[in-house]
């Protein structure tokens, strides 16, 4: 029999996470109270007076301040979004003691450092399991079963809709801006969609992992990011003629120099695991040195599975409400790891070069240039005609550095007869 003092939530935001939180705590409410040991009730909601009626629920309000300065109130679950009112909900609500769990990566990869501290000086937990990877339990994988380990590289397919649409693209060859608005009415996508579809919201998720992992500051600004704009269906199709698919990866490196943090478009042989995550799924693969290789995969976004995240950590704080180590961030401790610098990465690269027909041999040229900036080339794929006037160029590199790769390009760009040019990084390690 439970006769604890029960904990009282207030919840800000009653949109696509917000609905399903609200939905699963009432569902499962039998299984969470024997799982946090204490009742865990909804004192108050916070949303837009048109969503009223969307729940039935007495306390409602439309003014975040009823909740910051409710004394009831232990808990409070931002859910709002970006980084004007969910900041202040949250940075009030820390002051007035009351511990939160949030969704927002928006928010923790650029003004964690600052919510931890004054968190830490009020003695109370900031949780955000629901901002990484939507229901996979990463935060707490990373932190609790991996913690004996040094962690050698991580990567991930962290961006749901980005995931789906590279998925539909592929299955379908459809356009993007269909599956975009898709995804958007599915309540995948961010209320701003540039977010997802440049890759900044993965910067965001990355940078908390990487955070996490080597016990540094959040370095957002450091990140190297790239979205998937560029892509179009015939990238996809070539990627599938010579064996690989294109994956959308956040990919953290740590070598003797320092740690690479990049976020790019990837071309991954079909053979690997994470090449075979598809539509909204996320997934991880992190190498520990004691562990070996752990992989993680599940719904990356939408409105219970993220739910799922979020209940996770308010069972969390209900039970562990003394132990504030276990889900804060912690004093960083590697204060001088180096992000390294995008010109010094080595991989390989996919190009595609869009030419109108030369009346000269383009391909010599091109090897000259690739020769001077010491790049060799494992295949040339045959010139695909696009239209009466225009050809793909399709070559395969070996090994390279990206800054040999970038000056070639641009040399490449000044040819006559060459229009532009997309490349696609292949393989997330040296050896895939
Ligand atoms: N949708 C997902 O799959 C998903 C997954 C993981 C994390 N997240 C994150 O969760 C958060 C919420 O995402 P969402 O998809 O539910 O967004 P949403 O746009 O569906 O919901 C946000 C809600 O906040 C409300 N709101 C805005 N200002 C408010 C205010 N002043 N007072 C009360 N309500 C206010 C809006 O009316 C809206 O209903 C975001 O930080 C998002 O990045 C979303
Ligand atoms: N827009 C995000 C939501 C989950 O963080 C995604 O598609 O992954």
């Amino acid at each position: 029999m439970i006769i604890l003092t029960p904990v009282k939530i207030g919840i800000c935001g009653l949109g696509t996470v917000g609905i399903g939180t609200f939905n699963v705590l009432k569902r499962n409410i039998n299984k969470i109270v024997y799982s946090a040991g204490k009742k865990i009730i909804i004192e108050q909601i916070c949303a837009c007076k048109t969503l009223f009626n969307k729940i039935n629920f007495i306390n409602k309000t439309n003014n975040i301040f009823d909740i910051v300065y409710n004394h009831n109130i232990d808990i409070v679950v931002e859910l709002i979004g970006g980084c004007n009112i969910a900041l202040k909900f949250v940075i009030e609500s820390i002051k007035n003691g009351k511990h939160v769990v949030t969704a927002n990566k928006y928010m923790i990869a650029n003004y964690g450092t600052d919510i931890f501290s004054l968190a830490n000086k009020k003695g109370v937990i900031v949780a955000f399991e629901a901002a990484v990877a939507g229901g996979i339990p990463i935060i707490k994988s990373l932190r609790e079963g991996l913690v004996a380990n040094s962690i050698k590289w991580l990567i991930g397919i962290l961006n749901g809709t980005l995931n789906y649409i590279l998925t539909s693209m592929h299955n379908e060859y459809k356009s993007f801006k269909k599956i975009l608005l898709k995804a958007k009415l599915l309540g995948y996508a961010e209320f701003n969609h540039i977010l997802d579809i440049e890759g900044i919201d993965v910067a965001h998720k990355l940078v908390i992992l990487a955070s996490i992992a080597y016990c540094i500051p959040l370095k957002i600004h450091q990140i190297y990011i790239e979205g998937i704009s560029k892509i179009i269906s015939d990238d996809i199709i070539y990627a599938d003629k010579l064996g690989y698919k294109i994956k959308h990866l956040g990919i953290s490196i740590i070598n003797k120099y320092g740690l690479e943090l990049r976020v790019h478009p990837t071309m991954i042989k079909k053979t690997c695991l994470i090449s075979n995550i598809n539509d909204i799924n996320n997934a991880i693969e992190i190498m520990g040195d004691a562990v070996g290789s752990n992989f993680y995969s599940g719904i990356g976004a939408g409105s219970e599975p993220t739910a799922s995240s979020i209940i996770s950590d308010l069972i969390n704080i209900t039970s562990y409400i003394n132990i504030k180590k276990k889900i804060s961030f912690k004093d960083y401790i590697e204060k001088n790891i180096k992000i390294l610098s995008m010109d010094n990465i080595i991989t390989a690269y996919y190009l595609r070069i869009i030419a109108s027909y030369p009346k000269y041999d383009l391909l010599s040229k091109i090897f000259e240039i690739f020769n001077v900036n010491k790049i060799s080339i494992k295949s040339i794929y045959k010139k695909y005609i696009i239209s009466k006037k225009l050809i793909n160029i399709i070559i395969i590199t070996n090994l390279v550095k990206e800054l040999n790769m970038n000056i070639s390009i641009n040399n490449i760009e000044l040819l006559d007869n060459v229009i532009n040019s997309v490349y696609i990084r292949i393989g997330y390690l040296n050896n895939n």
